[in-house]
């Protein structure tokens, strides 16, 4: 059944000239899965195409928008400018790659059997369910496949407040979760978070801007193990601290069968 899901995916894939862009963990899973390439350079010059009849051009949330502060711009101008570039005559490929991201991935990416289920649904990612730019997760998350990490820049909005002026533990939880997930994910297909310990060392300031480094620890069969710091742009502070088990599924495990 998986294997007819895939190949009606590909199938109707071939009948479009684009190339998918899911967000971040399902990015990792589909090239596995099906071979599909994605280009972030692509998506953040605005040049990706319409995946109609699926959708119209939908909204990449990673891009910078008016609600990022002077901060979260010039992280993303530093991490931007190391990554994939093309030019007219060559391609250097530089160490990291921005990772696009949406809030229906699988509504890319399922095909088959659950595409009319999917589209229906009024399910959403979380951490891009709401619109309204800068209210809750501003994040964009770049990855550095060769060093099996990634570094994630992520401004917190108004709608993440747990002790007075500052992130709730649980949104620090979740973007933890999105981060290590997917690295895990982009280096090993399709995972489910099994454990994810957290240490808070201090708070985060709502508003402000901060990083998440994931980086790799080891891979045993099918458990992945991942590392995760939150800090201050510059390094200097440390928010919190987390390791990560992950476990390879197969695709049918994350739709139940
Ligand atoms: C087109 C398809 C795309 C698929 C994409 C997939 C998912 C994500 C998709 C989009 C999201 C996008 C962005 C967000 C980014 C990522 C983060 C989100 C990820 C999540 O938010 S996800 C939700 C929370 N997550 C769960 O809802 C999991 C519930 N759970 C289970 O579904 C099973 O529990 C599972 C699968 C985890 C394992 O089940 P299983 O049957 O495959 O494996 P099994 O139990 O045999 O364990 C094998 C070996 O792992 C060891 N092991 C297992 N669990 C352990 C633990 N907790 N601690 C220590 N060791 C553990 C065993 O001890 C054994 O070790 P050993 O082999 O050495 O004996």
């Amino acid at each position: 059944m998986i294997r007819s899901c895939f190949q009606a995916v590909r199938t109707f894939i071939s009948h479009f000239p684009v190339t998918l862009c899911p967000d971040a963990v399902s990015h990792g899973a589909l090239i596995k899965s099906t071979r599909l390439q994605c280009s972030g350079h692509r998506s953040a010059r605005g040049l990706s195409m319409s995946l109609w009849p699926l959708s119209a051009n939908p909204r990449d949330f990673s891009l910078p928008n008016a609600s990022w502060s002077a901060e979260m711009q010039q992280v993303y101008d530093h991490y931007n400018a190391l990554c994939e570039v093309k030019t007219k005559d060559s391609e250097e490929k530089g160490p990291w790659y921005k990772l696009p991201s949406y809030n229906r991935s699988l509504k890319h990416a399922a095909g088959g059997v659950y595409l009319s289920k999917i589209i229906q649904s009024k399910s959403r990612l979380f951490t891009r369910s709401n619109k309204e730019y800068g209210a809750a997760f501003e994040y964009v998350i770049f990855m550095n496949k060769q060093e099996k990490k990634c570094v994630c820049a992520f401004q917190s909005g108004h709608l993440l407040e747990g002790p007075p002026g500052h992130v709730h533990g649980g949104a620090i939880a979740t973007m933890m979760d999105t981060v290590t997930g997917t690295l895990a994910g982009y280096l090993a297909g399709p995972v489910m978070t099994a454990n994810l310990n957290i240490n808070y060392r201090s708070p985060v300031p709502l508003g402000s801007v901060v990083l998440l480094h994931s980086a790799l620890d080891r891979i045993e069969g099918k458990k992945i193990f991942v590392n995760g710091r939150v800090t201050s742009t510059d390094e200097s502070k440390l928010h919190t601290e987390a390791t990560a088990l992950f476990i390879s599924v197969n695709v049918g495990h994350v739709f139940g069968i």
